[in-house]
């Protein structure tokens, strides 16, 4: 059935390691990311037209240190090694790795050993790239060439183009790469000869039928935010299951203001969705009463909604599947076998262990801006697709520490202020994500010849891709002070307003 060609990221534990796949899918060439366990003869089953290594946090020279089936460099199929990939190349084919006196963390400059080498071809002779490494290869195995060269990385890149075998010490796949792009192209048609013969229509028959499969007569409910992601899919369920499709939309005392009351009117009854909402503010607020450890936090939300998902699951009787719009940041950002924990998003890293369903995640492999091209192309509408994104345990990670009434009340009508202003201004659509959150400390004002002691509101905006990085909004001065006039003058036990201008990394979006 599937008629289109690939190429396989094998997955070593990087976390920009699914951007890899995502990339060479912007080209119309289909990627997955896939265990580094497979073996040469599985590979071969699936016949990729190419295999990348990505990055990990791994020494290749470790004991524990992850391996590749070492018949796949006999399958004719040509790799591309990502740093950590390009060292464990060079040291399975007889090369040598070792630690760096300079380890190398954001921007080099590399200068290419030749305008012939294919993955630099047509590409200014030094160029900037992005590394992040401890480790060096030192010597290139047998019948490769060094084919880029950098102050602190004599071998930043090494080729060999008999076996269609090349390694790159740097990332391509991150943006701040100058040329990344361009050399993933060079590998995936130069190399690979790779035909861009897939699209995201492919990418929605494939889950449809997927879904049919899984699914069979068996009824599906899903966990309906009114966001993009579960928006979307909700319509990919419907248009694959029909009426086996039941919503619900959990009001969890978390949410902004007049969001239950949008929510319910931009989508029920809309792409055949029929919406079961549920009000548990109560039972969310007394487990969260007296707990302050943003981990905690996360997973008491994300245990307690799958518990509202099993009490409604139990009225509607033979549920037996959960759908959920997960993406992939939330799984990465969890912790994988090869990733680290960053936050426990509440609908992975917190979802409790005992769970009755079996689930149903179809956008877990696609980034926010993929995502809003389904939404595109399944035909929605545009306020629905470029919704900022609103996470799960909502005005929960926005209180700091302990979340009071009080402390919900202010966030909420902080929040409002703040997204009004930036529609009054028109900035909705180059901002990607912006909210306030209550740090819980309090400063000393004058007001009206009075002394106050009252708390600080922090302002948070970003511009982003994909939610993997992102950067503060140079939101202007006078549309800021707009904003700080009105959140202070009309919220009460506010006295100032901050803005945070850090970047991510080294912060993340939210502030738990
Ligand atoms: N209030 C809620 N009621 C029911 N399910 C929810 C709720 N909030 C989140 N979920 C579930 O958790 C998933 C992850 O939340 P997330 O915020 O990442 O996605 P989203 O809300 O669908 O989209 P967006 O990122 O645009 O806000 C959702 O896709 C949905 O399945
Ligand atoms: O549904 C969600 N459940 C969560 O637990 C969660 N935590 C963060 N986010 C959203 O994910 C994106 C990246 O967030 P961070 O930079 O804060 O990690 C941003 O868009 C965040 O708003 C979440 N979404
Ligand atoms: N980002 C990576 O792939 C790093 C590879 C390896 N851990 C090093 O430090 O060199
Ligand atoms: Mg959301």
């Amino acid at each position: 059935m599937q008629a289109f060609d690939k190429i396989i990221v094998l997955d070593f534990g990087s976390q920009y390691n699914q951007l890899i796949t995502r990339r060479i899918r912007e080209f119309g060439i289909y990627s997955e990311l896939l265990s580094h366990k497979l073996t040469a003869a599985e590979i071969k089953k699936i016949a990729p037209k190419g295999i990348i290594f990505s990055g990990g946090p791994n020494s290749v020279y470790d004991e524990n240190a992850f391996h590749v089936d070492p018949e796949i460099f006999e399958l004719g199929i040509p790799v591309l090694g990502i740093c950590y990939g390009m060292q464990l190349m060079a040291n399975e084919l007889g090369g040598k790795v070792e630690s760096a006196n300079n380890k190398e963390y954001g921007k080099a400059d590399i200068h290419v050993a030749s305008a012939f080498e294919p993955m630099f071809k047509e590409l200014p002779e030094t160029q900037t790239v992005w590394m992040s490494h401890g480790d060096l290869v030192t010597s290139v195995p047998e019948g490769f060439r060094v084919a880029a060269t950098s102050a602190n990385c004599p071998i930043s890149a090494m080729s060999n183009d008999d076996k269609k075998f090349y390694g790159l010490q740097f990332h391509p796949e991150v943006r701040n790469t100058e040329h990344g792009n361009e050399i993933l192209r060079h590998f995936a048609f130069d190399v690979c000869k790779a035909r861009d013969n897939w699209s995201m229509d492919d990418f929605i028959d494939m889950q449809i039928s997927k879904i049919r499969e899984t699914v069979g007569d068996k009824k599906v409910l899903l966990g309906l935010s009114g966001g993009v992601d579960s928006s979307v899919v909700g319509v990919l369920l419907h248009k694959a299951i029909g009426s086996q499709l039941t919503s619900i939309f959990v009001d969890h005392g978390l949410l902004r203001k007049g969001e239950v009351e949008q929510v319910m009117a931009s989508l029920e009854g809309k792409f055949g969705l029929n919406i079961i909402q549920v009000d548990a503010k109560k039972r969310f607020m007394d487990k969260l009463t007296g707990i302050s450890d943003p981990e905690k936090k996360r997973k008491i939300i994300g245990n307690e909604f799958i518990r509202v998902f099993d009490d409604e699951a139990a009225k509607l009787d033979g549920i037996d599947y959960l759908a959920q719009g997960t993406l992939y940041t939330d799984v990465i950002e969890s912790g994988t076998d090869t990733a680290q924990t960053i936050k426990s998003h509440h609908n992975v890293g917190g979802l409790p262990e005992d769970i009755q369903f079996q689930l149903i995640e179809p956008l877990n492999t696609l980034f926010k801006d993929e995502v809003r091209e389904l939404g595109e192309r399944l035909g929605m509408p545009s306020e629905l697709v470029w919704r900022q994104p609103f996470p799960g345990p909502g005005l929960g990670i926005r209180v700091i520490g302990e979340i009071t009434e009080e402390k919900l009340q202010i966030v909420r009508d902080s929040d409002l202020i703040l997204r009004e202003e930036v529609a009054n201004h028109g900035l909705e659509r180059e901002i990607w994500q912006y909210f306030t959150v209550l740090p819980g400390i309090r400063s000393v004002g004058v007001m009206g010849d009075g002394r106050t002691y009252d708390y600080t509101v922090g302002i948070r905006a970003v511009t982003s891709i994909d939610g993997m990085t992102a950067d503060f909004a140079k939101i202007p001065w006078d549309v800021l002070q707009a904003i700080s006039v009105r959140i202070v003058n009309e919220v009460a036990h506010v006295n100032r307003v901050v803005y945070d201008i850090t970047s991510k990394p080294p912060a993340t979006i939210e502030w738990e």
